[in-house]
Parts: C-alpha cells; structure tokens; sequence
C-alpha cells in the first residue's frame, strides 16, 4: 500500500435516484437495486483499501448523493475549498462535509453563496502537482477558479465542459501519474482542447472515444499505476498497459444510473502541495452595461448566449426593466472568461450588441501605429455595420465611413483627431490603428416602439410562413419604394445575370424608368445578358419569349461583348441605338450611374467592366452613400460584397433562391433587413404589380 494516501468514501445506505439534475438520472428514479449498489460500493471500497488508506464520512438521511464524495470539496495539503453545489437537492450536504473537514485539521474555505463549485467533481490536480485542471459550464462557475487559485495558491487551468453527458469534469477527464491524462476531447470547447494540447505532451495524452466514455472510463481512481474504473474497452486497456497502468475493473453500473461511478464516490483528501509553484489564474471578468429593447429585442438573451457560446460565464449583477412595454431595459452583467484571447472575443460581440463599460470602468482606446502600408497591427479591433465610437484623450470620438471587416485608423488632422473605418490596404504608415477592445463602444439606436411600428415598413420578423412572406416583402418594398421615391430618397440595386434569366429584365428596367432606382451595382454578366436580349431577344442563348434554345445562341453573349467593345462602351452603343431597350439602356437613358466590377468568371469584359478589384470597391462604395434601400437581386457575390460596404441604418431586401444566400444579412436584424427566398423573375413581376396598385403618391400618415 502507498503509504499516506488516503482517500474519503461514504457508505450507500442513503443512496438513491431520488430526482434528476444530470442526463443520467432520467428515467431512473428509483430504479437502482440498493442490494446491488451496496454489493458495488463495498467491491470498489475493499479494492481501494489494498492501495491507500479509506477514512468514511457518516451518510445522512435525505441526501442521497452524498455517496459521492468527490464533490465534497476539493483538497490541496491541509486546505480544502469546500463545494458549494449548483442544485439545492445537494446544497444539504455541506454541512456534513463541512463538519468533517473542521474534525479532520482542514482549513476550510468558503466560496459565496451564489457562486457554485462542486469539488473534485470539477477540479482536478495534475498528479505531477503542476497546475489544478477546473471544470465549468454545468455545475461550477468560472468566477470560483480565481478563488481556488488564491486560496490553494496554484495555477488554475480553466476547461469549458460542453457535453450534458460530462457535466463534472471528472466524468471526462482523468490526470494520471507521470503526467498521463486520460480524457474524451469531444467533451469540451475547442479553446479547452487546445489549452490541454499545449499543457500535455501528444504520447501522455490518452484520448478515448465514446464508447468508452459513456462508460465512465475517464471517471477513474489512480494510485501511482494503479486505475480503478467502471469500466474499459479492450483497446483502451492495452493503450494503458502499454505505457504501464494496470486497470482494474469493477462495475458501478447502480452509481452510473446517478451519473457517478468510481472516481465520484471518492475523494484523495492526501494531495502534497509543491511549495515552489504559486497561483496563476487566466480567468478575466469585467463588467459591462447593456440598454435598450433588452427583452423584447431579444438582445439580453443574444448576448448571455454569446458569452457562453463563446467559452465565457456572466452573473447579471442587476437588471432594470421599463416601465411600459416599448421602454428600455438596462442591464449590468459580470462578465468572466479563461483567458484574455476569449475575453477580447467575447467583448468585442458585446460591443456590436451595443454593450459599453460602466462609466467608472472607462478606458481610452489601445493604439498601435502602422509601419507597413496596408498592414494593421496584430491585435486590430475589426470593425462592424454598426455605427461606433472611440475613447481617445477621454473624449468619445465618432467613427467615420463605418462598414465591416475593416481597421478603425486615428489620425492627427488640423481639425483635430480624426477615427475612420479603413479597409486594410488603404492603411498607411503612421496611422495609429485601434488595437484589443477597450474604449469602443457601438452606438444602437433603442427606438421607442411606438417610432418602430409608425414606420409603415419596419420588416417583419422571419416568423411570416414562407408563401405569405413573399407577398408581404413585396407589398412592404413597394411601399417603401414608393416612400424613398416621392420623398427624393436614393435606392441602389445591385442584381446578378440570373434577373435577366429569370425574365426579371423587363420589370428591372421599369423600376429604372420610374425613377425607383438611383444606382445599379453588378458585374460584367447582367449587363452582357441585358445586352443579349435587347439585340438578340436571348439570354444564355435561351429565346425569352419562347423559353426555348436558339441554334449558335450559346455564342450570343460572346456577339454581344464584341458588338459593344467596337462601340466603346454601353453608353456609346445605346446612342448609336444598337441597344433600344433593357436595364443598361434605361440607365443610359435615366442617367442611372451603374458600376460592373470585374470577377475571374467574365467573358470579354465589356468596356466597361471595371477589371480593376480596387477601383470597382471604390466606386460602389460611392454609388451607396446614402442610399436608404438596397435590392440585393439574385447574386451571392455582389449581395454579400455590398453588404460588407454598408453601415447599418440602411434597409436591405435580399432576393434569392439560396436561403444560405439571404441569411447572410441576419446578423443585421429584422428591422433593417430581409431575405425573401423566391425566383427572382417572380419578384420583380410581383412588385411591378404592386407599384401599379399604389396609385397615389406616398404621403407621410397624418398625425
Ligand atoms: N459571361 C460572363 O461574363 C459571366 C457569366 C456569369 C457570371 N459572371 C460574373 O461572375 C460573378 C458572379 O456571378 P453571379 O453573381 O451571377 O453568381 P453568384 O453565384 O454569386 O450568384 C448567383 C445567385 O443567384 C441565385 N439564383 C439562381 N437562380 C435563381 C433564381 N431563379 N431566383 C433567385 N435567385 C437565383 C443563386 O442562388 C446565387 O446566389 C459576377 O460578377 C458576374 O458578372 C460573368
Ligand atoms: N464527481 C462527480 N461526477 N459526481 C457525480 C455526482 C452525481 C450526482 N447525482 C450529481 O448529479 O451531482
């Protein structure tokens, strides 16, 4: 027997499935044999006993868990951080635990009462006595690692469990001597496993799959080279035995039913302390405030999610509801995280929530300079549609030309300091770039509901049923058009070659002739199809009025491009009347200023496609400004391209038959954007019939 080990164990003669707080207890209140677990439970405590010392705590009645003693506490030398559990079906047990502890020469640490940690349940110590592994997810709450790494003086490695099977780290994660580990990777987020990566070499890694998994095989008590478990596939036996383990089964099948089996019904309560290691804990916590339509916006619930999502915890310190339903809410929410890396990820989606620091918590802006034209520091804040501001000198400063996927570049200007939203070439050596995700804050207009739902066309949510929702875009974009029109309002367009196709051209060319249109953005393909059918009344070779191949059609398009290159350009070729109808001919005739950006997919190109990527960027980012709609016609590339150039505030209505098309704008909200999922012909044919129904002009409604 090793000497000096010892382990604490409680007898079962309270135990049961009693309720159910984890996965395995479904279905099995009351279904374990006492008999048989009694007969379990004294196998594992005899097989123990041959390698270690067993000190009992007394069972109580009403706390059937308690047979799990490894959530008593988490023991580290003459210390032990007493468990404070999740779920009040345990909370009973802390005393008794409490009492042994006190009985036996523990100091005994307390965590707050809101804040759950459930032992070595959820904390494991490295057998090399390196760093303590803490669990969080289900059970413990990340804001107790600091506590432990204070109170036990060692480094905490936080791991986020993601699997309601694992709930307790110990279900999928087993140190073992010689700084082996044994573990169910899938168990845990990617940061987590890439955390485990780095702390432990691949040959003492020891990854199990499923199988043995829901086996409880990671759940297993290890005694130098000794590992007591539940049980172990054959492969995993010899994996173990190669490197030296010996495996001893013994079934736990009535404790598997509670979702425990070795490991949980005991607790190492010798763990030596390496005097010469000292806390070191990555966690970070920061709290932030939230205002706005917190509930009935849903952005309360997006942003708890997304920190979890995304490896973090929160504690909402308080929350204020509005008075009435179309009030604002506001929100202070503890937010904590394993590391700076997943904090700054987590902050910086908070920020696009509209999340800022207290006031008192206030920072300026990190800056770091550029010295490579094009290139942003490391660390640079990427931007989003949402409009933002800077703290610089702590003043807010606002942030201009605002789109997404860009750098917020600071510079020095006779007026002052300037921050502007940059694309990354256009970076230029001495800029100073915002670096982290200090000192940013979006600003989200939180209009009062009664101001939403005055506006005729505030897009409905995605709740519509399909076949009606095409119905409803359609009268609500008519609306709106005719809103933006009458009012002298700019609507931009930008449509792929399958408008055309789909015989969408026709009615294309009608919202161009009526003066719905300002802009059309798109590429070399709708303008050469447009083409196409104007001269040759095909598109893709296809008559449009038969629906049917023409012979040598498919060489009509290539006609077309080398009609209009002998011209010079669309325009020339609609004066010279080779064009006399069409979407190209009515912006000609409308002076609609169009942009056709260049892709590797073009034939010719026209004249007038814009080959130069830069250039093309530049001049549709022109032809948005200002613009208070835009109709995303039937193409990925250009819908998705316009859509990373466009700051929030403008409507988008994105037409495709690729539903993964029109989710691309999600992420902007209802209000301001919807994706209708229907052939794009039919769309402009339903909103040229539903302009026509909109006899009078728009008129603001009265009052
Ligand atoms: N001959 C040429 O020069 C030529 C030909 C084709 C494309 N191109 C160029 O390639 C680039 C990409 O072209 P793109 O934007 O057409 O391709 P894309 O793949 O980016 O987008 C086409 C979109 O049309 C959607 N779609 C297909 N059928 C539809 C329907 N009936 N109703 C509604 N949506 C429908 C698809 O789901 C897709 O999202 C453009 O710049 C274009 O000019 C050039
Ligand atoms: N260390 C462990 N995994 N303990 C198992 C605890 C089982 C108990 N039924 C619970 O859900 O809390």
């Amino acid at each position: 027997m090793t000497s000096q080990i010892r382990y604490l164990m409680c007898p079962p003669d309270h135990y049961d499935v009693d309720y159910v707080i984890n996965p395995w207890m479904e279905g099995n209140i009351h279904k374990s044999s006492r008999d048989r677990a009694v007969q379990q439970w004294h196998q594992l405590y005899h097989i123990l006993k041959e390698h270690a010392i067993v000190d009992l705590v007394p069972p109580q009645k009403g706390w059937p868990d308690m047979v799990f003693t490894a959530n008593a506490g988490l023991v580290l030398g003459d210390t032990v951080v007493l468990s404070r559990f999740l779920h009040k079906e345990r909370q009973g047990e802390e005393p008794y635990f409490k009492q042994w502890f006190e009985e036996n020469g523990y100091k005994v640490y307390e965590l707050p009462k809101d804040l759950p940690f459930e032992g070595a349940g959820d904390a494991l110590l490295d057998r090399e006595g390196r760093w303590l592994w803490a669990g969080y997810g289900f059970r413990s709450e990340l804001d107790s690692h600091p506590y432990l790494a204070k109170w036990l003086d060692i480094e905490v490695l936080s791991l986020r469990l993601i699997d309601d099977r694992f709930y307790h780290l110990d279900t999928c994660f087993c140190p073992l001597t010689d700084g082996y580990l044994l573990y169910y990777p899938a168990a845990f987020d990617s940061y987590s496993n890439r955390l485990i990566e780095m702390r432990v070499a691949p040959e003492k890694r020891i990854a199990i799959d499923e199988a043995d998994a829901v086996n409880f095989a990671c759940n297993a008590v290890n005694v130098d080279r000794i590992v007591i478990m539940n049980k172990a596939s054959n492969p995993l036996k010899e994996r173990l035995a190669d490197v030296g383990f010996e495996i001893i089964e013994t079934p736990l099948t009535e404790f598997l039913k509670a979702g425990g089996a070795a490991k949980c019904l005991t607790l190492r309560v010798t763990e030596p302390v390496r005097e010469e290691l000292h806390a070191n804990v990555s966690v970070e916590s920061r709290i932030l405030r939230m205002e706005g339509h917190l509930l009935d916006a849903g952005l309360i619930n997006r942003a708890l999610d997304l920190i979890v999502d995304n490896g973090g915890s929160f504690q909402v310190l308080n929350f204020n509801l509005g008075e009435q339903r179309q009030s604002t809410s506001a929100a202070e929410v503890k937010v904590s995280a394993p590391s700076h890396e997943v904090m700054e990820e987590i902050i910086s989606q908070l920020i696009d929530l509209g999340a800022v620091d207290l006031p008192q918590d206030e920072q300026d802006v990190k800056l770091e300079p550029v010295t490579i034209p094009g290139v942003a520091p490391d660390d640079f804040y990427v931007s989003t549609i949402y409009p933002t501001e800077v703290r610089i000198n702590g003043e807010w400063v606002i942030v201009h030309n605002q789109r997404m996927d860009g750098a917020i570049a600071i510079s020095q200007t006779p007026q002052g300091l300037v921050a502007q939203c940059k694309i990354l070439r256009d970076l230029e050596v001495g800029e100073q770039v915002v670096v982290d995700v200090q000192g940013i804050r979006t600003i989200r207009k939180t209009e009062s509901r009664e101001k939403r739902n005055a506006e005729e066309f505030s897009f409905m949510s995605s709740g519509v049923s399909s076949e009606r929702r095409v119905e409803l875009v359609v009268e609500q974009v008519a609306w709106e058009l005719r809103k933006i029109r009458d009012a002298g309002g700019k609507v931009v367009v930008t449509a792929g070659p399958v408008v055309i196709h789909t015989g969408g051209g026709e009615h294309l060319s009608r919202l161009i002739r009526e003066g719905y249109i300002q802009a059309l953005l798109g590429g070399n393909a709708i303008a050469v199809h447009d083409i196409e059918q104007s001269i040759m009344g095909t598109s893709l070779g296809v008559d449009m009025k038969r629906g049917v191949a023409v012979r040598g059609g498919h060489r009509h398009h290539l006609k077309v491009i080398n009609t209009i290159r002998r011209y010079g350009s669309i325009a020339k070729a609609v004066e010279a009347g080779i064009i006399k109808s069409g979407v190209m001919y009515e912006c000609v005739k409308n002076n609609v200023p169009f942009c056709l950006a260049g892709s590797i997919r073009d034939d010719g190109p026209l004249p007038d496609t814009e080959m130069d990527l830069i250039k093309a960027q530049a001049k549709y980012a022109e032809l948005l400004k200002g613009a208070e709609m835009i109709l995303m016609l039937s193409s990925m590339l250009h819908s998705i391209g316009v859509g990373n150039m466009t700051p929030a505030g403008v409507k988008m209505v994105c037409v495709d038959i690729n539903p993964a098309v029109v989710t691309k704008l999600s992420d902007r909200g209802s209000v301001e954007s919807v994706g209708v999922v229907t052939d794009v012909g039919l769309f402009l044919s339903l909103l040229t019939k539903q302009l026509d129904k909109l006899t009078s002009p728009y008129t603001a409604k009265m009052g």
